[in-house]
């Protein structure tokens, strides 16, 4: 993609970049506010639907709405964590999943089609998996600083909204420790089954973390190195994709359990990082709820979904869709010649 718009060199500097980037325009929303109250129908009826009309019109900047290129981008990577027994799925399902998105045979191309969103899948050096965070860093600065861009690099500038998605075996364990190391708590309520731990692999992801987060515990208070130590390729790859997508003023739509916990390392840099942001659905895997309370986010869906790939914020695209389509065009109550408005 031409037109980058930032290279972060060091991580030091994420915190820097919310200096230069743009804000939500609380004029086009007031404008976008007040037609959803002249439009046929009783103030408020549409629920979060004006909201999300609110919220596409504050960061498009514009009272009259548009979503003419949704689009989605997967970042795959492989985990060194994996080592300790974490995932009921092998690992070189992650580069086998990669072939089944390019081929469109997997339920994220079904979704993206249905919804009418652009599928990007970026394979992220499957074949080279992080360090195993229970005995040393994911990746280091450089590895980390690399990812970061190519997913700042993946958006595309026009776009009108960006969907986010993951593809990584063991990144469920990746986004718990994650979770735990940005926001605390009991390893034990950020864990879940992920593509379906159980009983003993429950216990081996519980113990995974808990030495992770005490080999790691020095980063406390410093989310970018915590992205890189704990983190993943996908993980950073997702933060870049983010912070370029504000950059652009693009709103974005975030995955489930994973996704959400890769954007809550730049929360924790500055948590106006994700005021561009909203989360698709909220997943069945447990920890998504405590997560997206820390947040303070209101998933779209709450679909009992727990695929990953994208999948529950491509879903939600629909409903964005139908939010815009309301917006743009229904008669407001002079036009429709309805008494009452
Ligand atoms: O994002 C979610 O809510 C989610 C919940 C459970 C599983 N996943 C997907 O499952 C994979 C990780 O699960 P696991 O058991 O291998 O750690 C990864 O490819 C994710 O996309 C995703
Ligand atoms: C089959 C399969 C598909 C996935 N999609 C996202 N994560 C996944 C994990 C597995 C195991």
């Amino acid at each position: 993609m031409t037109d980058v718009p930032f290279t972060l060199s060091a991580l030091a500097d994420l915190g820097t970049l919310a200096r230069d980037l743009p804000r939500f325009d609380d004029r086009a929303a007031e404008a976008a506010r007040a037609r959803q109250n002249s439009l046929s129908k009783p103030p408020g009826s549409l629920g979060r639907l004006e909201e999300l009309a609110v919220f596409m019109a504050g960061w498009q900047g514009t009272e009259r709405l548009k979503i003419a290129r949704a689009q989605a981008l997967v970042f795959a990577g492989n985990h060194g964590v994996c080592a300790q027994g974490v995932n009921p799925f092998p690992q070189e399902v992650t580069a086998q999943m990669v072939a089944n998105f390019e081929a469109g045979g997997a339920a994220i191309n079904q979704l993206c089609r249905a919804n009418g969103a652009d599928l990007q899948v970026i394979a992220l050096d499957l074949e080279t998996p992080t360090g195993d965070i229970t005995t040393g860093p994911a990746l280091d600065e450089a590895a980390c600083l690399t990812v970061f861009n190519r997913g700042a690099a993946a958006v595309d500038p026009h776009a009108d909204v960006v969907i986010l998605g993951e593809m990584g075996i063991g990144n469920s364990t990746i986004a718990a420790a994650l979770a735990a190391a940005i926001f605390g708590g009991e390893v034990r309520d950020w864990v879940g089954p992920g593509t379906g731990s159980d009983g003993e692999g429950l216990a081996r992801k519980i113990a995974a973390i808990e030495r992770a987060l005490a080999r790691h515990a020095d980063l406390r208070g410093n989310a970018p190195a915590q992205l890189a130590a704990l983190g993943g390729r996908e993980q950073a790859a997702i933060c870049g994709a983010v912070l370029a997508a504000r950059m652009a003023r693009i709103p974005v739509l975030l995955d489930g359990f994973i996704c959400t916990a890769a954007a809550a390392a730049l929360y924790g840099t500055d948590p106006d990082y994700l005021a561009h942001c909203r989360v698709g659905h909220v997943s069945a895997e447990p920890g998504h709820r405590r997560l997206l309370d820390a947040l303070g986010q209101t998933p779209v869906l709450d679909f009992d979904m727990r695929l990953g790939e994208g999948s529950g914020a491509a879903l939600a695209l629909g409903i964005l869709r139908s939010a815009l389509a309301c917006h743009n065009g229904m008669a407001t109550f002079g036009e429709a010649g309805v008494s009452g408005g």
